[in-house]
């Protein structure tokens, strides 16, 4: 059965199809996926306004209720979705389900949120005059999400989106529909009104432009590379439109001398390398002071020795295929630049080959660890967004700070230390949108706020409450008594 695009309300067949293959076996094909072209794009665009003035003056019971339904039906079927999703992206079926979860979590928050959204009561400078400050929704939305999170990434947007009164065309990643589609098809049977909700599969090569300049989209949120979300950014400013823009990152992991050795290799193990280090917040830069330096690095060769590369859908998998050929072979050229620039090869550094259920295999990658780095290298400097650490050996504290900052990127940082006084200045002064002290720099919380600085981000935050900064317009209303 082919899978359509959701447009006002009906399925509707794709001007084409893409086959949709398991990376961790490429004789497997999960299902044919619509593509939809600019005529369909706009079809979904005009039954996203149409559906607006009810849906934004609708009761927000009615909106709570239908988010909440949605995250209970995701939370309910999340070891079927996992297994799916683990089966289209490559990360392990356990941190699949784990991303279902979180994107049931988030639908539920949000379904809180629309009950909550307040404003403010001001006395006016005039006598006899009062301000009310409000937020309202701003219109229909153009969503547009990456590969590598491909439910929690659309729930964080769709759910605060719908929460706070706007209409959506969704247009996830090409590569990665199939949880696009299931979580489309949990929204469509909600209960939601025809036109409210739209999903738009297809390359963004096709109908990304188009989207991005529609007159009918008034703001759009991205989650992807900083090329396409520079492009978007000038677009929308071009336009005139609200933007918000989650990008890349190149995380630094400060590991000082007195840290505590254990903790400090398991989380840099699990930031550099767990979800195959396809994380905007993975740590590709595990910067180490020289009093801990050689027992770090054999501690984490040590580690990395017991990981288990193979199917994602196998029990007991800890790293799973990269997502694409065109990844994998992305990782293992940074390989060949890190070696070219002088790093030696600590371990790993290759492809693997395990073979999957059909007896084919997929696209496999052994963890990697560079060392004798410097913060200059590109391998130090380029987002990879594959299982590879790079090492940079400094002096102090001081020196590891100041290299973690030298980085255009600034999403996320962690340090591992036992001393307060480090873990607060810390805290303090890295340049990034979130910070963590003795734990990894991946793996956030669904209820607080993600985001960074520099080019990792772009616009107001996503998740949580701020959420509401971009989905809302803020109106200043003068009453005379
Ligand atoms: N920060 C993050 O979370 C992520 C970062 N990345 C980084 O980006 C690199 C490349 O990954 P890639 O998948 O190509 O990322 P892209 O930025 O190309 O893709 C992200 C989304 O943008 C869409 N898109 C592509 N071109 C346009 C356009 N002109 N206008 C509007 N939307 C468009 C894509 O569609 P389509 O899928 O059809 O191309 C996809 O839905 C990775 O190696 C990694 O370094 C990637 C994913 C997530
Ligand atoms: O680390 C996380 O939990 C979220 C990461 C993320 O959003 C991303 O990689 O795009």
């Amino acid at each position: 059965m082919p899978f359509n695009n959701l447009i006002g309300g009906e399925w509707v067949a794709g001007a084409r199809y893409g086959h949709n293959l398991n990376p961790s076996d490429t004789a497997d094909t999960i299902g044919e996926y619509a593509q939809a072209d600019v005529t369909q794009l706009d079809a979904a665009v005009s039954a996203a306004q149409a559906a607006f003035p009810r849906w934004s003056t609708g009761s927000v019971q009615a909106r709570s209720d239908t988010l909440d339904k949605i995250g209970s039906e995701i939370l309910a079927r999340r070891e079927e979705l996992g297994t799916l999703l683990a089966r289209e992206e490559g990360k392990t079926r356990p941190e699949a389900i784990g991303e279902v979860t979180r994107a049931g979590h988030i639908f539920k928050f949000f379904a809180g949120e629309c009950l909550r959204l307040s404003g403010e009561t001001l006395p006016s400078v005039r006598p006899g005059v009062g301000v009310d400050i409000t937020r309202e929704p701003i219109g229909v939305v153009g969503l547009i999400t990456p590969w590598n999170f491909p439910i929690a990434i659309p729930a964080w947007k769709i759910a605060p989106a719908l929460a706070f009164g706007n209409c959506v065309v969704f247009k996830p990643a090409d590569l990665v529909p199939a949880s696009a589609w299931a979580l489309a098809e949990i929204i469509h049977r909600s209960g939601l009104p025809a036109g409210v909700f739209n999903l738009v599969m297809g390359r963004g090569s096709v109908i990304g432009d188009p989207l991005v300049t529609h007159p009918g989209i008034v703001a759009v949120s991205f989650t992807g590379s900083t090329s396409v979300g520079h492009r978007i950014a000038m677009q929308c400013a071009e336009h005139g439109k609200k933007v918000q823009l989650e990008m890349g990152g190149k995380n630094p992991q400060v590991v000082l001398d007195d840290a505590d050795l254990a903790q400090a290799v398991e989380l840099s193990v699990q930031s550099a390398f767990f979800s195959t280090g396809q994380r905007c917040t993975a740590s590709s830069r595990l910067i180490v002071t020289e009093g801990i330096y050689d027992r770090f690095i054999a501690a984490m060769k040590e580690r990395m020795a017991t990981l288990r590369v193979g199917d994602a859908l196998a029990a007991g998998t800890d790293i799973g295929p990269a997502a694409s050929q065109a990844q994998m072979e992305q990782d293992l050229m940074y390989v060949d630049v890190a070696l070219g620039e002088g790093a030696t090869l600590a371990a790993g550094g290759t492809a693997a080959s395990c073979h999957t259920g059909s007896g084919n295999t997929g696209f496999f990658v052994t963890p990697t660890l560079l060392t004798d780095t410097a913060a200059g290298m590109r391998i130090n400097r380029e987002e990879v967004f594959g299982p590879l650490a790079a090492v940079i050996k400094v002096k102090d504290y001081e020196e590891a700070l100041d290299v973690a900052n030298n980085t255009e990127y600034g999403l996320s940082a962690g340090i591992a230390t036992t001393s307060l006084k480090h873990a607060t200045h810390f805290k303090r002064h890295v340049q990034s949108g979130m910070v963590m002290v003795n734990l990894p720099t991946a793996g956030v919380d669904y209820h607080v706020p993600f985001g960074g600085r520099k080019a990792s981000s772009y616009g107001p935050r996503e998740q949580g409450r701020y959420a509401q900064e971009f989905f809302t317009t803020v109106k200043t209303a003068y009453t005379a008594a």
